[in-house]
């Protein structure tokens, strides 16, 4: 008898870790003192993956979390944990983190995500834009041509008293039903995110790239239609939105070039896990 076929779930845990071994593999030296750990379900692999090198590996590594999750998935597997705000100050500026791994809800063509499907995204941002290098690990299901395909929503933390009137902003916006999320079935009432924020879960068409605007198409939300930069730049310019769960702009290279390092929310490389047990990198 042939042994049963691994269900769809166990296709998909095994992706995720086998991305995260590869992720690990390609970006973590031995020689890297600040290591951020995102947060989610991905991510427990890359704390498996790091571990698994040995204590001689990583016994002079510090590693920096972006929630109460990510805090104690460091704690348990015995790591150095230290907050963000703990890093040494050199020459005036707190040290960049040497790499920061993490998860991703949906991950477009010119490797924007979407984040914050676990409520986590703030500090997620934090973490990633103080690290000379950011690394998305993630599974097949996570790879689009564009964000708002396969994950409809964008996560906006926003701070409680102002949700009615953020809800309306978001409907002038072109969102069409955008929602408080709720912390059932495991929270009566609101998800309240590690910020002590609430999540509006806001639903987008698909959200072009530049390279997809015409004259005719300029991505300024007629018809609820954005390009990604433009839409994030204008849901930050509402008072009571804390944080967006949209990393766009340019990665941490780039950022060098820019004269703007400690600014990058883009991975320089995505890793995808494919359901036959093979990675897809995605790189700048
Ligand atoms: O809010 C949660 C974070 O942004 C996660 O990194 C993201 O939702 C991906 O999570 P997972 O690895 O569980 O798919």
């Amino acid at each position: 008898m042939s042994a049963a076929a691994p269900s769809p779930a166990a296709l998909v845990e095994s992706a995720k870790k086998a991305a995260a071994i590869q992720a690990v593999d390609e970006h973590l030296l031995p020689s890297h003192r600040y290591i951020g750990i995102g947060s989610g379900s991905t991510v427990v692999y890359v704390v498996e993956a790091i571990v698994a090198k040995g204590v001689d590996f990583y016994k002079n590594m510090v590693f920096i979390p972006t929630g109460s999750q990510s805090k104690g998935l460091i704690r348990t597997a015995g790591l150095t944990l230290a907050n963000l705000d703990e890093r040494p100050v050199v020459n005036g500026r707190p040290v960049q983190l040497d790499v920061c791994f993490d998860g991703a809800d949906e991950v477009d063509a010119e490797l924007n995500l979407i984040k914050g499907g676990g409520a986590c995204l703030f500090q997620e941002k934090l973490v990633a834009i103080a690290a000379k290098t950011f690394v998305a690990v993630a599974d097949y299901r996570k790879q689009s041509p564009r964000l708002c395909t396969t994950w409809k929503n964008i996560p906006i933390e926003v701070l409680p008293l102002s949700a009615p009137d953020v809800l309306l902003r978001l409907q002038a916006l072109g969102s069409p039903a955008p929602a408080v999320r709720s912390g059932l079935p495991s929270k009566a009432g609101e998800c309240v995110t590690d910020n002590g924020m609430w999540i509006i879960d806001a639903p987008f068409p698909p959200l072009l790239l530049p390279s997809d605007l015409t004259p005719e198409v300029d991505g300024l939300g007629k018809g609820g239609v954005w390009e990604v930069s433009k839409l994030a730049d204008e849901l930050l310019r509402t008072p009571g939105i804390v944080e967006i769960g949209l990393f766009h702009g340019f990665n941490g290279t780039q950022a060098v070039g820019l004269g703007r390092e400690g600014q990058a929310q883009k991975p320089v490389a995505a890793y995808f896990g494919t359901a036959d047990g093979k990675v897809d990198v995605q790189r700048a």
